[in-house]
């Protein structure tokens, strides 16, 4: 990842009407960071998008992509910035390798490169031995890979995906962020929006957390985890015998400690594993299990709407 901005927005707003959808949206994104956008129905993911993509004028604030404006300079970024709504159209009376063939002569990729351009995106989205079959007869996951596939072709620098995996069957879902995550590392810059937060767990440095209109948080998940109170590390623990709402507490680093299913769910702001340990059979418990994991997103995500929610009431 570098640190050259390639998306920027100041004070993004768009008003509908008298209904404002957003409602001054600042965002700095590096090259080659994967980004989630997130938030309830109606927070403005999409009119934002719509904005950085230069398909809706601003009411107010400015948009640079890649140092362009992309309302102004939409030809300099056409070639640059690739677009996967949740349900990617295709001619379906053409076949796969035919759609990105026509998609390559908008794109004005040049003739002596489109073909094997193609076959390396096919056979990169496993769609090779289907590439001359109509796109009417492809799966949802299919179709998903092939909008993948025409990213891939055009050699954009960035993807905005629309909840790429809605509608997605686990393994679909699974091939499709793999896809993801090796568009990634070949350094694409890549924002998606999406309600799946195990998804956005698995692929995204940080997340920016959309709430009418604006957007409350941006950070990683352990960045949103420490600011609403909890750990960055959450620590299962099973042990007989003792209190761990007492004892746990006491510990240095310790934020939280509740009973969860049977075991004791601790956060903290580091390892503490060996303190708790040392604790439990210092006060004569029998320590059974201790399990370290990350903060999870959806712990943090529920956390941080209900806090808004109770704020707000
Ligand atoms: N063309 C439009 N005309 C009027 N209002 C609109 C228009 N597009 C969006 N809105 C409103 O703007 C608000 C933000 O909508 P937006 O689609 O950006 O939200 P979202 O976060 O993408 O929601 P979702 O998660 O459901 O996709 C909503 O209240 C929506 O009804």
């Amino acid at each position: 990842m570098s640190d050259t901005v390639v998306i920027e927005a100041q004070g993004l707003a768009k008003q509908y009407g008298q209904h404002v959808a957003v409602d001054g949206v600042d965002l700095r994104v590096r090259a080659g960071e994967v980004i989630g956008l997130l938030g309830p129905n109606g927070a403005g993911k999409t009119t934002t998008i719509l904005m950085l993509l230069g398909l809706t004028e601003p009411t107010r604030g400015s948009v640079r992509i890649l140092g362009k404006d992309p309302l102004r300079e939409p030809l300099e970024l056409k070639c640059d910035v690739g677009y996967l709504p949740d349900a990617v159209g295709f001619y379906e009376t053409m076949t796969g390798r035919e759609n990105l063939a026509y998609m390559a002569r908008l794109a004005a990729i040049p003739r002596s490169a489109v073909e094997e351009r193609i076959n390396s995106a096919l056979s990169a989205v496993h769609l090779l031995d289907v590439a001359d079959r109509l796109t009417a007869t492809y799966s949802r996951g299919m179709r998903q890979r092939l909008g993948i596939a025409e990213l891939l072709m055009r050699q954009c620098r960035i993807a905005i995906l629309d909840e790429p995996t809605s509608g997605l069957d686990p393994q679909s879902t699974q091939e499709l962020l793999d896809l993801i995550q090796k568009l990634s590392r070949s350094g694409m810059t890549i924002l998606l929006s999406s309600h799946m937060l195990d998804v956005v767990q698995t692929i995204c440095h940080r997340i920016a957390l959309f709430n009418n209109g604006r957007i409350g948080f941006f950070g990683t998940i352990e960045e949103l985890a420490a600011e609403i109170g909890g750990g960055t590390y959450v620590i299962d623990v099973e042990a007989d015998g003792v209190d761990l709402s007492t004892l746990a507490t006491a510990v240095d680093g310790v934020k939280s400690v509740k009973p969860v299913n049977g075991h004791w769910q601790c956060e903290a702001v580091r390892d503490v594993r060996p303190q708790l340990a040392q604790r439990i059979v210092a006060a004569g418990g029998a320590l059974r299990n201790l399990d370290l994991r990350r903060a999870r997103l959806d712990e943090a995500y529920g956390r941080y709407f209900g806090r808004i929610t109770n704020d707000s009431t």
